[in-house]
């Protein structure tokens, strides 16, 4: 299989496009399984998000390793927009490896399928990339760090989304795009 990019750290990736019902390349196919980090900012999670969030979660264990990862938001800088993106862009580059591959969620980013998502995370599994990691940012979005070096952007709807249903979507996503890769019965 191709190397889509040596480096992982530098490579800007362009998703393919969802056009006309386009359908994964890698379906049945065996995809290499990078472990998945998400890293999401904000506040504490609500109960009832936390639990679909781990049932998708233990789902997705089936198929790669995962890590959910928490940056709480700091209060002190609630009242410094500039402040509260700065520090968290500085714990969320703190987290990030440069053999990582990054994928950066954000209402502006680029629009795709499920199926494309899919053809995203095979696509990863080609670059060399030793992690995929997902990033979803605090109240004020992403600093200028993390979007310098995320591999992509992608939005999951034309809306803004609250961080806790940008995750759970998220993870919803990644389950179904397994399922996609291993030409699995959920996704119709
Ligand atoms: C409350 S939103 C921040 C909204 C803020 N206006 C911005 O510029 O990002 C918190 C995070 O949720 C994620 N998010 C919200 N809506 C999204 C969407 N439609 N697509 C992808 N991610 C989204 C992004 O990671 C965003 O940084």
């Amino acid at each position: 299989m191709a190397i889509i990019s040596a480096c992982a750290s530098t490579g800007r990736y362009t998703p393919p496009s969802g056009g006309e019902g386009r359908l994964c390349k890698y379906t049945g196919q065996s995809v290499r399984a990078l472990p998945i980090r998400i890293i999401t900012v904000g506040k504490k999670r609500s109960a009832g998000v936390q639990l679909l969030v781990e049932e998708y979660t233990n789902k997705l264990k089936n198929y790669c390793s995962l890590h959910d990862f928490h940056i709480r938001s700091n209060p002190r800088n609630a009242r410094d927009e500039k402040a509260q993106v700065d520090d968290e862009d500085k714990a969320v580059m703190n987290l990030i490896r440069s053999d990582d591959w990054v994928v950066m969620l954000d209402e502006r980013g680029r629009n795709i399928g499920s199926e494309q998502m899919a053809e995203l995370i095979g696509d990863a599994g080609n670059t060399g990339a030793s992690r995929l990691s997902f990033c979803i940012g605090g109240p004020y979005g992403h600093g200028q760090q993390i979007r310098k070096r995320a591999n992509v952007s992608i939005r999951l709807s034309s809306m803004v989304l609250n961080h806790q249903i940008a995750l759970l979507v998220l993870v919803e996503q990644l389950y179904r795009s397994w399922t996609i890769l291993k030409g699995q019965n959920y996704h119709h």
